[in-house]
């Protein structure tokens, strides 16, 4: 039989022995220990492995409306250069993707632009609006609870356990979790000082704020039986909260919460600016938090430089991290601080599971043929120069690194080779090859 792809003598991750993979129209049809033939044939080099696509769970592309920071063709090509094949876009856009019309608009638009596959987060709405929404299969529901009282956010909640009841879904709540009501008061203190340092941004939104709205959150789903994923977890007290809860609840964290502490404001400025805010030290997540239940979100937030220089209060919060995550993490693999079967697990097989991306995840014949191949052994250092996202900034600018990503696979199409992106996002019979994904 004669595949279309076949990757020869290949490492895949968790298996031992070098192996073939055959590729049919977009899928993996066939892994074997024997030689297989193909139209195109890819012998990966020296120190490479295949791993299962690579999932981002929580970037902001910002289309449409705010694509002078970054659109669904500047960020799809950061996270194929990254290594991702699949990427889900959160709701913060201009319009809100919060009707019904503004989310199937959205879909057509990374039909259009997106050269790796994604899903949608919606934003909560009227009762009906999000009805009409679930229609179109939304990979989770967002709330940014740093923007609602106690009041409005029961009523959220309400709605969605409704929305599942009636429609006979269960569609995740995806959780901003800072409350607002410690963030006002916090940040009305920080304020009233005679002068700031951007440090004070991290007390002005305390790890407090994260702990009870945590609370909150898992309070909320457990009186209306829902399940959550709680974003950028960024503090071990809320970590220890969502262990020890018996609802159903998922979390991630980004890099710059596993790597980074508060005293960076001091180097690094506004730069450094995210919500929630780096922690101190002795209150942040870190590698050692890192277990086979959580996952990896890059919380990818591009801003123009000018936007992240305007002062302490009004420059505007967010990081850009699709393009260092992957060679930080295979960094810590080189190192021994973290198995690539658990790096494979927290960054494809979780999210894939969580956000139910069927056929992804895992390297499986049937599966779609989204795959990831890293170089263990090729180092350099982080240079945002070399970035295809606008935010062409990073804190992990000059970050030395061993491992990364050198060929992005998606639907059995290669997008990226050794840091080159395929310039049409077009497969031989002249279809897209990546697709809207959702549950
Ligand atoms: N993380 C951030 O600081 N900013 C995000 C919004 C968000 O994820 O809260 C953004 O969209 O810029
Ligand atoms: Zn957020
Ligand atoms: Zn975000």
């Amino acid at each position: 039989m004669l595949f279309d792809t076949v990757l020869r003598n290949v490492k895949i991750v968790n298996m031992k022995g070098e192996y073939n993979i055959g590729i049919n129209e977009g899928k993996i049809s066939k892994i074997s220990k024997t030689g297989l033939n193909g139209e195109n044939v890819i012998s990966p080099g020296e120190g490479e492995v295949v791993l299962p696509g690579l999932i981002d769970p929580h970037v902001h592309f910002r289309d449409p409306g705010l694509t002078y920071k970054e659109d669904f063709y500047t960020g799809s090509m950061s996270a194929a250069n990254g290594g991702f094949t699949t990427v889900i876009d959160m709701p913060n856009t201009k319009p809100i993707t919060n009707t019904y019309k503004n989310f199937h608009e959205k879909i057509k638009i990374g039909e259009k632009k997106s050269i790796v596959n994604f899903g949608l987060n919606s934003g909560f709405n009227t009762y009906t609006e999000m009805c009409n929404i679930a229609k179109l299969k939304p990979a989770s529901f967002k709330i940014f609870m740093d923007l609602e009282t106690d009041s409005s956010l029961n009523e959220k909640f309400k709605d969605l356990q409704r929305l599942n009841t009636e429609l006979g879904t269960s569609f995740l709540v995806s959780c901003h979790c800072e409350n607002r009501f410690i963030v006002h008061e916090n940040t009305y203190y920080q304020k009233s000082k005679l002068e700031n340092q951007s440090i004070d941004y991290s007390y002005a939104r305390p790890s407090e704020a994260e702990i009870v709205s945590i609370k909150q959150a898992l309070d909320l789903i457990r009186k209306y039986d829902l399940k959550a994923h709680i974003c950028h977890l960024s503090t071990v007290k809320g970590l220890k909260e969502v262990l020890k809860s018996p609802c159903d609840v998922s979390y991630e964290f980004t890099p710059h919460h596993i790597y980074l502490d508060n005293s960076y404001f001091n180097s690094l400025g506004n730069m450094v600016k995210t919500n929630p805010p780096l922690r101190n030290v002795n209150d942040k997540i870190g590698l050692k938090n890192i277990t086979h239940e959580c996952m990896i979100g890059t919380d990818h937030a591009p801003h123009t430089l000018n936007e992240k220089s305007l002062g302490v209060w009004d420059s505007k919060p967010g990081i850009s991290n699709l393009e260092c995550v992957v060679p930080l993490l295979l960094t810590e693999v080189n190192k021994g601080s973290l198995s690539l079967g658990l790096l494979a697990k927290i960054m494809s097989e979780n999210p894939a599971k969580r956000f139910h991306l069927e056929n992804k995840g895992e390297i499986r014949e049937g599966y779609d043929a989204d795959l990831t191949i890293v170089n263990l052994k090729e180092s350099g250092v982080i240079d945002p120069r070399e970035f295809y996202s606008k935010a062409k900034y990073s804190p992990f600018k000059n970050w030395s690194y061993t491992g990364k990503p050198v060929m992005t696979i998606v639907n059995g199409g290669i997008i990226m080779e050794k840091g080159e992106i395929l310039k049409e996002d077009i497969d031989g019979k002249g279809e897209k090859i990546s697709k809207y994904v959702h549950s």
